[in-house]
């Protein structure tokens, strides 16, 4: 069985909150920080709100809700990070910002044999993993939106991740959280963002060059492919700005035209129309 019974995750937004559920649900003591109390609040609500539709729904009793709610603790300080077995950063996809949190991490966590990761999509992991003390204890745990629903779970060594580590988080991923692990090279966008984003890129430049139009490229690929979603529905979902800055990252590292950005998504992300988190992206929400 995996060793892992305290976690600590870093960011609670969409995928923050969605791993933080799944851990909880899973039975671990979970902490969660954020950078203001303002922005805990709003991801402790998206959390709890979460929690209660699973429970509406049936998935969960009402004794499971309470147990697992009281499993979650918030911090803003992430001194509150000591005992931490697992520390799973999910904040936004800016390699300064990663970056300078796995350095906090490096000097608050006191347990020895803590892992350190990462639920980057993009971000080379061996950059998080030097910036550490520990490169030995780094690791990437990428899970897919919405975490309480995908199965998979990609496992991302760096050049310095240690075996140990990386089989105690394939533990942790398969035994502890229930989730299909696969594993991946350090190598930007790893096995599914290297095939979806180019995929969801060119049906973004479909769109802008009015080949189709948005519900006939979405219905395109759910009626003909039984997708569960179309490739600007799923954009949305995932976040404009978090498709622009994987595509950003994959083109960096490749320079494949394939991986470079459509105008119109930078435009989309410029007007702060991200998809579904905003409030509208290709489609509107929430009216
Ligand atoms: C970019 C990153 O690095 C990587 C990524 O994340 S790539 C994105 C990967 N994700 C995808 O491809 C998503 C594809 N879409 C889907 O799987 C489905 O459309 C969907 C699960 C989002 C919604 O499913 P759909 O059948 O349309 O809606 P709905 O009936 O409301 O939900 C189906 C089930 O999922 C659950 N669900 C949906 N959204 C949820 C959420 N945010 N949290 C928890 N559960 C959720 C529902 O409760 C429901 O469960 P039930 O069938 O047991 O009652």
């Amino acid at each position: 069985m995996t060793d892992i019974e305290r976690v600590g995750v870093v960011g609670c937004g969409q995928m923050g909150a969605g791993i933080a559920e799944v851990c909880a649900r899973a039975g671990l003591d979970v902490r969660v920080a954020e950078t203001t109390g303002e922005a805990l609040e709003i991801g402790r609500t998206r959390l709890f709100n979460s929690l209660s539709k699973a429970a509406d729904r049936g998935k969960i009793s009402e004794a499971e809700l309470k147990a697992t709610q009281d499993r979650l603790s918030f911090t803003t300080d992430l001194g509150e990070f000591a005992d931490r077995d697992l520390v799973i950063e999910a904040v936004v996809e800016n390699e300064q910002v990663k970056t300078e949190i796995f350095q906090v991490l490096d000097q608050v966590v006191t347990r020895q044999d803590a892992i350190l990761a990462s639920n980057t999509s993009s971000i080379p992991l061996v950059k998080l993993a030097v910036a550490t003390s520990r490169p030995d204890q780094v690791v990437g745990i990428h899970f897919f939106n919405p975490a309480p629903v995908q199965q998979l779970v990609e496992l991302i060594p760096a050049l310095t991740t240690s075996e140990g580590t990386l089989g105690r988080a394939q533990l942790f991923a398969e035994k502890a959280l229930g989730k299909h692990a696969i594993r991946a090279q350090d190598r930007s966008g790893f096995v599914v963002n290297a095939l979806l984003i180019p995929y969801l890129l060119s049906a973004i430049r479909m769109f802008e060059s009015g080949i189709a139009s948005r519900e006939d490229i979405d219905n395109g690929m759910e009626l003909g492919c039984a997708h569960p979603m179309g490739p600007l529905k799923l954009s949305d979902l995932i976040g404009l700005d978090t498709v622009a800055s994987v595509a950003y990252s994959m083109y960096e590292e490749y320079k494949e035209p394939l991986y470079a950005a459509p105008p119109l998504l930078q435009r989309m992300v410029d007007a702060g129309r991200l998809g579904r988190k905003s409030g509208s992206g290709f489609y509107t929400y929430g009216q």
